[in-house]
Parts: structure tokens; C-alpha cells; sequence
């Protein structure tokens, strides 16, 4: 039976790709740093995906084992180790790394021979790349021309796409509860997600041929990843962060208003003129398609009860320079396509945003009450002064940032 580690045992990791592996007939060891997660995983030996929609389904998923991925134990998890795949969140990939490093330095002891393919399924450009780095300092350090030869030979960092909505999981809130199959929820370890899916795997950065059901191999990642990021995160994000202005919830009661709506569809054409020009490969009929599946169908199923705060969290991630929202609002700039004013508003509500409990949100309002709002667009989102097109966006969001009250008629946090 061959053998993954997946690092994070949260949504992703047993909604996701742990039942993608295991379905693949893996062995999947989670490594996480909850300790009682972990001890759950150990005490049982299935645990049910549930698809949350007009046609719930489950899938039990079993093979699988759980350790702390700070003890020891972990590394000796390595040397029989066929593919390492995470999902931690983008933030964390430089806190696992060192553990990584370790662990592919035992498997060299054991198997010089191994190819061993580590993929980061995270939101964001290039997350197997930034952990390639990050390992790779670890491991080179003081390491043999030999096993500087098998880091560089034998092992694979793929970047790819990771598409699935998956929240925390509550059976009574999944909308399904009128239907003959309810969801009961048996343990904490089961999860609810989205019968979509999509994951999109460079096929030119893997290491070996690992046979996983679900799994789509491209050449073009960058296309793929940029087409799922600056689509379906971009819209969730907008109506997130205004809907979270606007007082709602939920992402379904923030997307029931038409003036959200408008906003999020807004943003995505304007990301997705600049996506086509781009990337040719997408002809537009299909990004149209692509768009209202995401627009009307993903993002309006009654059985995913999302909340905003999730969908909001880190908003100085969000607002990074290659991200959601600034990514595609440069890109607009880039292929000439012209003013993107929804995505401007999208990211001014970001900037707005001023949830006590994250930390991000916190920093984000006191620099703008410490430096003001040019700050945040320079120093969070990286957006140079002097260039140009980054000039044109910091303008056109001050803008939006002072019209957004009037535009959304509610008050404003401080
Ligand atoms: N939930 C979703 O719908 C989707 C999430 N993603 C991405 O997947 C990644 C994970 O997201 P979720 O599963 O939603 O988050 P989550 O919070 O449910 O799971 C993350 C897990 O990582 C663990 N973790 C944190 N630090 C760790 C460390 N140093 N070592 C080992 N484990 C650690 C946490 O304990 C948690 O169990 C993120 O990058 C997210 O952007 C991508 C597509 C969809
Ligand atoms: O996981 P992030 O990047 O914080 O984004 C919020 C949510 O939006 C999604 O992209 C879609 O649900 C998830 O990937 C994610 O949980």
C-alpha cells in the first residue's frame, strides 16, 4: 500500500485530499499540531465525508492514522513515504518546512533510490515552490553533495490548484434538513463539502506517477491557479467582506443581495478579461461558464453554510500583491483592460474589515489609523510607489475607500 503524510488534519486535509489519497488506496498518515485531533484520528477507524447538497451523499473514508507533527514519531513516518502533500494554510508552510527537511533526510538514509513528490494544497501562486525554498534551506544545510543530489533529483515540489468549499462542518445548518437523507453528524472528524471539486497538479514538476483518483494533471499550473484564485476566491472574498459591512453572516444571505451580487460578478469580469488575455488557453464561452457555476451555482448552494468571518480570515494575506483581489486588479492594469472599480470596492471593503478576533483584521485598522489607508495598499499589498499601473490602483481604491459608505449605505467601523 503506498504511503502519504499530509500535514494539516483540518478541512482541506479530511475533506479533500485525504479522501482523494485514500480512495487512491494510500495509507494516509495526518500530521497535525492538535494534539486532540490527532488522538481522535488514532481512536477510529472511518470517519464519513458528507456532500452537502441537494443530493447529500457520505463516503466513509478509512486507512488512515494520525501523529502530533511536532513529536519525533513523525520522521520516522518518512522512510516509507511515497507523496507529502499539505493543507495549513499558505502562512504556516515556513513552520513545517524544517520537519520536512528532516524527514526527507531519513528517507535518503533508508531509500536513496525514492521519488517522492511533496505538494502544497493551500490558496495562493506558487505554495510548493515557497516550500521547495523554505525545505530546501533546511536540508542543504550542511548536507553531502550526495544528498544535495537526491533533494534536487529525487524529490518533487508541484505547485497546483485546490478547489473545493469545505467549512466546518455543523449537520444543522446544511440546509438538508427536511431531506430523507439528513446529515447527523457520528464524530468531530466528520466533515461536510461541496459535491465540486477540482484539483489541478503541475504534471512536469512530479517526481513519480502516483495514480490518484481525482487528481488532474496540467501543464499550464499558473493558468489554473490563477483562473480558481482570481474567480471563485475573488468573488467569495468580495462578497465576504462586504457582506460582513452589510451585517450578514453567511455567505448565502450576503449573496441574496443584489447590490453584493453585482459587486462580486462585477469583480470576477473584470479579473477574467485580464485572465483570458493571459491565458489563452481558456476560450472565453468557457470562462463565462466557468464564472456562472461559481456565481450561481457554488457560491448559491443552500446545503454549504459558510460563514463570512471564514471566508474574511487573514485579510493581509488577501491583500497581498499576487493575491484575490489586488492580483487581478494589477492584471487589469497590465493587459490594459482599463479602471477595475468593483474589484477597487472588493478591496476596500478588505481594508474595512475590523473583525476583533483576527489578528489581521486588527493590524490592518490600526495602520490605517496610524498611517492611513496608502499604507496599507503599499505596505501590505506591495503596491510600489512610482510604478505606474500601482500608482493607478492605490488612486482608484482611495476613491472606493471614501465612496464605500455612501455606495453601501451603513455605517463604518472606526
Ligand atoms: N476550506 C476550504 O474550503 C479550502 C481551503 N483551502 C486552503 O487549504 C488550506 C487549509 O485550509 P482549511 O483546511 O480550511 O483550514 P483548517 O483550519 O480547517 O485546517 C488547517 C489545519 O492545519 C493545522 N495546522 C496549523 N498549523 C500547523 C502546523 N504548524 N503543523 C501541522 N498542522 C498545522 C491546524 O491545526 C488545522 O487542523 C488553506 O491554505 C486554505 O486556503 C483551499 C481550498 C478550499
Ligand atoms: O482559505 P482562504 O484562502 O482563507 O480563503 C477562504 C475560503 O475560500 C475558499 O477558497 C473557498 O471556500 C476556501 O478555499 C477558503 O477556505
Amino acid at each position: 500500500m503506498p504511503n502519504a503524510i499530509h500535514f494539516g488534519a483540518g478541512n482541506i486535509g479530511r475533506g479533500f485530499i485525504g479522501p482523494l489519497l485514500a480512495d487512491s488506496g494510500y495509507h494516509v498518515t495526518f500530521a497535525d499540531v492538535n494534539e486532540s485531533l490527532i488522538d481522535s484520528l488514532n481512536s477510529h477507524d472511518h470517519y464519513t465525508v458528507h456532500i452537502l447538497s441537494n443530493r447529500p451523499s457520505v463516503t466513509e473514508i478509512t486507512h488512515f492514522s494520525g501523529v502530533v507533527s511536532t513529536s519525533p514519531d513523525l520522521l520516522n513516518e518518512f522512510p516509507t513515504v511515497d507523496l507529502v502533500t499539505t493543507s495549513v494554510g499558505a502562512q504556516i508552510l515556513p513552520k513545517i518546512a524544517p520537519t520536512i527537511a528532516k524527514g526527507l533526510k531519513k528517507l535518503y538514509q533508508e531509500r536513496p533510490d525514492a521519488l517522492v513528490d511533496v505538494i502544497a494544497c493551500e490558496n495562493g501562486v506558487g505554495a510548493s515552490e515557497i516550500l521547495r525554498k523554505e525545505v530546501g534551506k533546511h536540508f542543504k544545510k550542511d548536507a553531502s553533495p550526495a544528498e544535495i543530489d537526491f533533494f534536487d533529483k529525487h524529490i518533487g515540489f508541484a505547485n497546483c490548484s485546490v478547489d473545493r468549499i469545505v467549512p466546518p462542518f455543523d449537520p444543522t445548518k446544511s440546509g438538508n434538513g427536511d431531506s430523507d437523507k439528513e446529515q447527523v453528524k457520528e464524530h468531530e472528524l466528520d466533515v461536510g463539502v461541496e459535491d465540486f471539486y477540482e484539483w489541478v497538479v503541475d504534471q512536469d514538476a512530479l517526481k513519480a506517477d502516483h495514480n490518484i483518483h481525482g487528481m488532474k494533471l496540467a501543464k499550464n499550473l499558473l493558468a489554473y491557479v490563477e483562473r480558481k484564485l482570481f474567480t471563485l476566491n475573488t468573488a467569495h472574498a468580495t462578497i465576504s467582506y462586504l457582506g460582513w459591512l452589510k451585517g450578514y453572516e453567511t455567505v448565502n444571505e450576503a449573496i441574496e443581495d443584489k447590490q453584493i451580487y453585482s459587486i462580486a460578478k462585477g469583480a470576477v469580469e473584470e479579473s477574467g478579461r485580464a485572465l483570458l488575455k493571459k491565458h489563452t488557453i481558456f476560450s472565453k464561452d468557457e470562462h463565462e461558464r466557468y464564472i456562472n457555476t461559481i456565481m450561481d451555482r457554488r457560491l448559491k448552494n443552500p446545503s454549504v453554510q459558510d460563514e463570512i468571518t471564514r471566508v474574511c480570515r487573514a485579510p493581509k494575506r488577501k491583500l497581498g500583491r499576487n493575491d484575490r483581489l489586488v492580483g487581478p486588479a494589477m492584471m487589469d492594469y497590465e493587459f490594459g483592460i482599463g479602471k477595475p472599480t468593483n474589484l477597487a470596492q472588493s478591496i476596500a471593503a478588505a481594508i474595512w474589515y475590523s473583525d476583533e478576533d483576527d489578528e489581521d483584521a486588527v493590524a490592518i485598522r490600526n495602520m490605517v489609523n496610524e498611517k492611513g489607508v496608502e499604507a496599507v495598499l503599499r505596505e501590505i499589498s506591495g503596491l510600489k510607489r512610482g510604478d505606474e499601473k500601482a500608482d493607478q490602483l492605490v488612486d482608484n481604491v482611495l476613491e472606493a475607500y471614501g465612496a464605500l459608505k455612501g455606495e453601501l449605505g451603513v455605517e463604518l467601523p472606526n
